[in-house]
C-alpha cells in the first residue's frame, strides 16, 4: 500500500465536481485516478449511476483494472464500489453509443460494425480526392475552427470536397460499416440529434474521468462536451508535455485550458515518484517545470548519460548499453531500447526485409509477430485480417467481430478459438517463420489454409472467395526464412526489448536507451514545444534509474556541450 502525497490525497478527496489535474511524469496518476474513482463512487448517492474512468490504451485500462481490483480487496464488502466502468475512450463510445444507437444516425438497419480497411468488400467504397479515388475508410476528420468538419485523405492530408466526402461516408454507413475516424463522427451525430439517448447516457454515467487527457482529439472533445451539455461532469487528468499524438489532432489544448472553464477546479501533481533526481532535473529543464523527485540517487551507477554510436555498428552499441546496465545492476530484461519510429525500432530489433504482398503479407506479419516477438495478440489480429481477406465479400463484418469478440457470441467464440489454435500451432497451423518462405513456408500455408477454410465453411457457413489461392500466390516471397536465425536466439548478443516511444507510454522502465538522429536530438534539446521534443521527453521520463542517449558519432561535437550543460554525463568518462 502506498503512502499518498498531500496533493494526491486532496485530489482523491475533493468534492464531486469537474476537475482538471495537470500532472508531471511519474506522478502516480494511475494510483490517484483509481482512488479518485473509488472515492467518487462512494459519494455518489444515485444507486444507478456509474463512474467511468476512461483512457486511451488497453494497457492503461488493464493497469487501472488491476489497481482497482487491488483496492476493492482492501475495501471488501462495499457494494457501492461495483458501479464503475473502466474502458478506453473508444470502447466506451463504441459500446454505449455507436453499437446500440449508431444505426439511428447512420441510416442502416443493423448493428454498426468497425472496418479495418482490408476487408475485400470495401473496394467499392471510395471517395474522389480531386485526382484519384481513395478508400472511404482512409478519410480523416479534422474539425477546424470557423470551417467546421474538414475531410482529409492520405499522407499529404489532401482536403476532400465536403459533398463528395459526405456521400461516400453515407454510402458506407448504409451498410452499417464505419472506420475508426468515422465512428467518432457518428457517435457525435447521435448525441447531437438524439436528446433522449444523451440524457439516458448521462443518467448512467453522471461522472466521467479521462486519464491521459492530453491525448483527447477534437472529435473526442466534442463528444465529451456534448455529454457535458446534458449534465455529465467531466474531469481530466494528464500531462501536456507527454502529448505525442499531435499528428492525429490531439494537441493537449483541451486539458491545458480546461481548468479555466467555469465550475472546473484545477489541481496539480508535482512529485515524480519514478525517476532518480538527476533524471528529474533534466526533465524539468526540458519541460520548464519544477517537479520534485521523491527518490534519492542509488549507490550504483544511475542518471542520464550519452554516448556516440554508428548505425553500422549496432551490435557494439547494444553491447555498450548492456555493459552500462551491468554497472547499474539492471537486468537486460528490465531495460528497453527506444526509437522514434516503427521503422527504426524494426531496424534496431533486427528488422527483416519485408516479404509478401496483400493478404499474404498479413500471414507473414502474423508469423513474424509470433516467432520473432512472441506477440500472440498481434499475430492473431494479422491472421484474422488475412483469413477475412480470403473470405467472400458477404463476410465483411467478421473481422470486427473476431477482433473485438462481438457478434453472435457463441459462434464467434468458437471461431475465435479455431483461429487461435491455427495461430498458436506452428506444426499444423500458421507455419513457422523460420521456414524458407518460397520453398516451404508459402506452400505449407497454402495447404493448411485449404483445410482451415473447409472447416470455416462447414462449421460457420463462412465461404472462401473463388480466387483465394491466387491471393496467397508467391508474390514478393523469397528463398530465405521470414526471420533470420539470429532472431531465434543463439547469438551472443543481449536480447533487448526494442520499441517505439509511443508503445511504452505510461510505463516505468529501469534502464532506457533512446537512439536519436540529429533532428530528434535537436528537438529533444529544444524542450517540449514540438511533438518530437515531447517524444524525447516521454523517452527520458520512462527511465527509473538509467537513461542513455544514443548520439550519432558524426554529431557528437555539436551536441556534447549542450548535453553536458543540461546535466547529461558522457558514458565512460570518469
Ligand atoms: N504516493 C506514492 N508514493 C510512492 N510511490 C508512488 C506514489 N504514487 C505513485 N507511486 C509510484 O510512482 C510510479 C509512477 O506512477 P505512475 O506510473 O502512475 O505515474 P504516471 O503519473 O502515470 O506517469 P507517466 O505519465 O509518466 O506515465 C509507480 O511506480 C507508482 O507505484
Amino acid at each position: 500500500m502506498i503512502d499518498l502525497s498531500q496533493q494526491q490525497r486532496e485530489i482523491i478527496e475533493a468534492p464531486l465536481k469537474p476537475m482538471a489535474v495537470t500532472a508531471c511524469a511519474g506522478s502516480g496518476k494511475t494510483s490517484t485516478a483509481v482512488r479518485r474513482l473509488a472515492a467518487m463512487r462512494k459519494r455518489l448517492d444515485d444507486r444507478h449511476g456509474h463512474m467511468a474512468l476512461l483512457s486511451f490504451s488497453n494497457v492503461a485500462v488493464d493497469t487501472f483494472n488491476k489497481d482497482y481490483n487491488a483496492l476493492l480487496q482492501e475495501e471488501a464488502g462495499d457494494r457501492r464500489m461495483r458501479g464503475i466502468e473502466i474502458a478506453t475512450v473508444d470502447a466506451f463510445i463504441t459500446s454505449n453509443i455507436i453499437r446500440p444507437h449508431g444505426h439511428l444516425a447512420m441510416g442502416c438497419n443493423r448493428t454498426p460494425f468497425l472496418v479495418h480497411g482490408s476487408e475485400p468488400f470495401l473496394t467499392s467504397f471510395t471517395v474522389w480526392d480531386g485526382k484519384r479515388r481513395q478508400p472511404t475508410t482512409e478519410l480523416q476528420i479534422n474539425p477546424k475552427e470557423g470551417v467546421g468538419l474538414q475531410f482529409e485523405v492520405g499522407q499529404a492530408k489532401t482536403v476532400v470536397d465536403r459533398k463528395a466526402a459526405n456521400q461516400a461516408i453515407k454510402k458506407l454507413a448504409q451498410v452499417g460499416a464505419y472506420s475508426h475516424a468515422l465512428g467518432s463522427l457518428w457517435a457525435l451525430q447521435v448525441l447531437r440529434t438524439q436528446p433522449l439517448i444523451s440524457r439516458a447516457l448521462v443518467r448512467r454515467y453522471p461522472h466521467i474521468l479521462v486519464d491521459e487527457a492530453q491525448d483527447i482529439g477534437m472529435l473526442h472533445q466534442l463528444i465529451l462536451m456534448a455529454l457535458q451539455g446534458v449534465g455529465a461532469q467531466i474531469s481530466l487528468i494528464g500531462d501536456v508535455n507527454q502529448g505525442i499524438y499531435e499528428f492525429s489532432g490531439a494537441t493537449g489544448a483541451f486539458l491545458e485550458g480546461y481548468a479555466d472553464r467555469d465550475g472546473v477546479e484545477g489541481r496539480m501533481l508535482e512529485t515524480n515518484f519514478r525517476s532518480v533526481p538527476s533524471i528529474v532535473t533534466i526533465a524539468n529543464k526540458l519541460s520548464g517545470r519544477d517537479d520534485k523527485p521523491e527518490r534519492t540517487e542509488p549507490e550504483t551507477l544511475s542518471g542520464a548519460y550519452y554516448f556516440a554510436y554508428k548505425k553500422e555498428e549496432k551490435d557494439n552499441v547494444l553491447k555498450s548499453f548492456a555493459a552500462l546496465l551491468g554497472e547499474a545492476g539492471i537486468a537486460v530484461s528490465d531495460a528497453a531500447v527506444l526509437c522514434r519510429s516503427a521503422k527504426w525500432a524494426d531496424d534496431w530489433g533486427g528488422g527483416e526485409e519485408e516479404q509478401g504482398q496483400g493478404v499474404l503479407r498479413k500471414f507473414v506479419s502474423a508469423a513474424i509477430q509470433r516467432d520473432k516477438f512472441g506477440c500472440f495478440d498481434d499475430a492473431f489480429k494479422h491472421c484474422c485480417a488475412g483469413v477475412v481477406g480470403l473470405l467472400d465479400d458477404d463476410h465483411g463484418d467478421v473481422l470486427s467481430d473476431l477482433v473485438r469478440g462481438g457478434g453472435d457470441v457463441r459462434s464467434s467464440q468458437m471461431l475465435r478459438r479455431k483461429l487461435w489454435t491455427f495461430v498458436k500451432d506452428a506444426t499444423s497451423g500458421l507455419p513457422s517463420a523460420s521456414l524458407v518462405a518460397g520453398t516451404a513456408w508459402q506452400p505449407t500455408l497454402l495447404a493448411r489454409m485449404g483445410v482451415l477454410l473447409d472447416t470455416l465453411s462447414v462449421d460457420h457457413g463462412l465461404e472462401a472467395r473463388g480466387n483465394w489461392k491466387a491471393k496467397l500466390a508467391r508474390r514478393k516471397i523469397f528463398n530465405r526464412p521470414l526471420i533470420q536465425a539470429a532472431d531465434l536466439g543463439g547469438e551472443d548478443l543481449p536480447k533487448f526489448r526494442v520499441s517505439t516511444v509511443h508503445k511504452v507510454k505510461g510505463e516505468s522502465i529501469k534502464g532506457v536507451m533512446y537512439i536519436c538522429n540529429r533532428s530528434h536530438l535537436d528537438e529533444l534539446l529544444g524542450g517540449t514545444t514540438t511533438e518530437v521534443g515531447k517524444i524525447g521527453y516521454v523517452a527520458l521520463t520512462r527511465a527509473r534509474d538509467l537513461f542513455v542517449l544514443g548520439v550519432p558519432a558524426t554529431n557528437m561535437g555539436e551536441f556534447a556541450p549542450k548535453l553536458d550543460a543540461l546535466g547529461f554525463k558522457k558514458a565512460g568518462a570518469s
